[in-house]
C-alpha cells in the first residue's frame, strides 16, 4: 500500500547568521508513514525534528529531496498537500485568544468548510474528550498552557485531515496534563483511523501512544523500528546476576575487554554484576569468566528497561543492531 507520507532524500540546511557557514539541519533522510499509524519523531536537542515537521507540512522549502503527502508532491502540490495535513507545532497554537473555547472550534471548522449546525456533535465530543465542556465559553487567553495546548490538539482534531503533526505535544506542561494529554492520544488513536506524526522528548508519551519511532540525530535516521521490538531487543540483553562471591580484578578485566558497558557492584549483600549482552548465547561467555575463578552465580534477573533508556542507548550510539528500515518500506 502506498504510504501516506514519503519523505525522500530530504536537505534542509541553514545559514548561520555570521559568515558563509551553514547549519546541515537535515541531512538526506527517507522514511515513510502508512495510513492509520502513529509514529514518534525523536531526537535530542537540534536534531532536526521540528525543521523535518515543518518541511512536511509545506512551512519550509526543502533544498533536495521530496515529501510525497497522499500521492501529492508537496513541492509541486503544497496547497492540495496541506489540505491532507492539520499540525500543531511548538510554541504556535494558532489560537484566537479573544474568542472562546467553543468559538475557536467552531471558528476552525468553519475554515475548513464545515457548517456550523454540521460541526456540534463532533465538538461537543471533543470538549468531552479534552475535559474542556466546563471551559468552553471560557475566552482562550483566560484558559492555563495545558488547557490551551488541549485545545489546539482539539482543534487539529477537529479538521478531519488525514494526517495530524504534533510538535512537542507535552512541553511545558505539568505532570498531571501531561498524563492527561498522553491518555486522550491513546483514546484517538485506538478508536480513530488518524495517522499522526509526533515529535517529543517526552519517552512516556512516545512509549505509551507510539506504535513506531523515526530516531533523528545530527540530522539523519538513526532507527526506524517498532517500539515493541526496540523494547524487547533491549531488554533481552541486560542481565542482572547476584554473585556468591566477590569478582577479581582478572575477571573484571576480562568483563571489561568483552562487555564494556558492565557495571558491578561488591557493595551490597551480595556483590551484582550487570551485564548487556548483544546476543543470548554471549551469558556462556560471561558464565566462563565466572567461573574462571570458581565464582557462583546465585540469581539472574532479565532487567526491565524503559524506553526512554533505551532512546539514550541509541542516541549515544551504544545499541550495535541494524538499522531496521524494512518496517516502513
Ligand atoms: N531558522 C533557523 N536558522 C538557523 N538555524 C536553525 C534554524 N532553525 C533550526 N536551526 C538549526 O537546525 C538544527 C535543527 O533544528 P531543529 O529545530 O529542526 O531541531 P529539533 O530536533 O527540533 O530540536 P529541539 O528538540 O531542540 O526542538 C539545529 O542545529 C538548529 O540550531
Amino acid at each position: 500500500m502506498e504510504p501516506i507520507v514519503r519523505v525522500e532524500n530530504v536537505k534542509k540546511s541553514y545559514k548561520k547568521r555570521k559568515g558563509d557557514s551553514v547549519v546541515k539541519a537535515v541531512d538526506n533522510i527517507s522514511f515513510q508513514v502508512h495510513k492509520g499509524e502513529i509514529v514518534g519523531l525523536l531526537g535530542p536537542n537540534g536534531a532536526g525534528k521540528t525543521t523535518t515537521i515543518k518541511m512536511i507540512c509545506g512551512l519550509l522549502k526543502m533544498d533536495e529531496g521530496k515529501i510525497i503527502v497522499n500521492g501529492l508532491d508537496n513541492n509541486r502540490h503544497r496547497l492540495k498537500a496541506l489540505n491532507h495535513i492539520s499540525a500543531v507545532l511548538e510554541g504556535n497554537r494558532n489560537l484566537y485568544w479573544r474568542l472562546t473555547v467553543r468559538e475557536n472550534l467552531e471558528y476552525f471548522a468553519g475554515n475548513r468548510g464545515k457548517s456550523r449546525k454540521q460541526i456540534q456533535p463532533k465538538i461537543d465530543h471533543l470538549l468531552e474528550l479534552f475535559h474542556l465542556k466546563d471551559k468552553e465559553n471560557e475566552l482562550v487567553n483566560r484558559l492555563s498552557r495545558g488547557m490551551q495546548q488541549k485545545l489546539a490538539i482539539a482543534v487539529a482534531m477537529l479538521a478531519d485531515t488525514d494526517i495530524i503533526l504534533l510538535d512537542e505535544p507535552t512541553l511545558g506542561l505539568d505532570v498531571e496534563t501531561s498524563y492527561e494529554v498522553r491518555d486522550i492520544l491513546k483514546q484517538i488513536v485506538e478508536n480513530e483511523e488518524r495517522t499522526i506524526i509526533i515529535s517529543s522528548h517526552d519517552m512516556g508519551v512516545i512509549q505509551a501512544v507510539c506504535e513506531r519511532v523515526i530516531i533523528i540525530n545530527h540530522g539523519k535516521v538513526v532507527t526506524d523500528n517498532r517500539v515493541e521490538e526496540l523494547m524487547e531487543l533491549f531488554n533481552a540483553r541486560q542481565y542482572s546476576i547476584t554473585l556468591g562471591e566477590p569478582l577479581s580484578e582478572q575477571q573484571l578485566a576480562q568483563l571489561n575487554a568483552c562487555f564494556p558497558s558492565y557495571s558491578y557492584d561488591a557493595n551490597q549483600v551480595k556483590p551484582n554484576l550487570v551485564v548487556e549482552l548483544l546476543s543470548p548465547d554471549q551469558i556462556y561467555q560471561v558464565f566462563d569468566i565466572l567461573k574462571q575463578d570458581g565464582t557462583t552465580v546465585e540469581n539472574i534477573d532479565r532487567n526491565l528497561i524503559n524506553f526512554e533508556q533505551v532512546f539514550m542507548k541509541i542516541i549515544k550510539g551504544e545499541a550495535d543492531y541494524e538499522l531496521d528500515s524494512s518496517v516502513s518500506s
